[in-house]
């Protein structure tokens, strides 16, 4: 399978803090990745590296090559808004834009790229909608408040926001953990449908979650990469003591 992004010695520092030692890694193409470990292991800081949203944190310093296909996104030349565009984010606590509707919330990003009409904009709402499954729920009420959605609908919304852009990484950071067991299901599923087209990159504490909805798991330890490889052999046969520690509970 062909890589869709892959990290070359990646270094992130906070000030004096060495956050992400040396991270090499590769992540192919329609493929769901996990990324496990235990907190502070610096899961959360890999993730937000791959759409260069360390560029917001003076403190932060990025070292190293992410390559998006053959694109090093910190390149000097690299647009961090076009990177974005195809590096998409689903974080923890969905988050709707609160004074907009749920219809203005699908369509709040790709309107960046420029006018159009609203023949465009409404199936672009309706195909995201759907893609999410959330379309039956909410095709009634698309000018209703987006806050007026439950937890889990609110993060399908944010979903569909962010696959309306078009992105071709989608970077989810523990999308379910704010979320009931049913709507975790439904985000579940819901992956495993949108790798399909999407390369998607996901930070989990739940380990039978990772074991549920990922291709291939990556082991992070204290900002290094512990292991990686596919989600079956991590989990069943991994080469590391430390993985088989963390994995069957014994630490973290
Ligand atoms: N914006 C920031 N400013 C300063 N330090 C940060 C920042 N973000 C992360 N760090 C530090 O980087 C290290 C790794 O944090 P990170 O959030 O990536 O860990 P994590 O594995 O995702 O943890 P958790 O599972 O608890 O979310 C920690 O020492 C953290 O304090």
């Amino acid at each position: 399978m062909q890589n869709k992004v892959k990290l070359e010695q990646l270094n992130v520092h906070f000030g004096a803090n060495h956050a992400v030692k040396s991270v090499s890694m590769e992540f192919p193409e329609n493929s769901v990745t996990a990324i496990i470990g235990p907190s502070g292991c610096g899961k959360s800081t890999v993730l937000r590296a791959i759409n260069r949203m360390h560029d917001l944190v003076p403190s932060a310093q990025v070292t190293g090559k992410i390559l998006l296909d053959d694109t090093d996104i910190y390149d000097k030349g690299a647009d961090p808004v076009t990177i974005r565009r195809r590096v998409g984010m689903v974080f923890q606590k969905p988050n709707p834009f609160p004074a907009m509707s749920i219809y203005d919330n699908v369509i709040a990003g790709y309107k960046l790229n420029g006018r159009i009409n609203r023949a465009e904009a409404d199936g672009i709402v309706e195909s995201s909608l759907k893609r999410v499954a959330l379309w039956d729920e909410v095709k009634d009420r698309l000018r209703g408040n987006a806050m007026e959605l439950s937890g889990g609908q609110q993060q399908r919304l944010c979903i569909a926001r962010t696959i309306a852009v078009k992105p071709e990484v989608i970077l989810m950071d523990e999308p379910a953990s704010a979320l009931d067991p049913i709507s975790t299901l439904k985000i579940e599923e819901l992956i495993e449908e949108l790798k399909e087209k999407y390369t998607i990159i996901i930070v989990t504490h739940n380990m039978q979650q990772a074991a549920r909805v990922s291709d291939y798991t990556a082991f992070f330890y204290l900002g290094e990469l512990v292991e990686d490889g596919e989600t079956r052999k991590i989990f069943t046969t991994p080469d590391k003591k430390q993985t088989e520690d963390y994995i069957t509970g014994r630490f973290g």
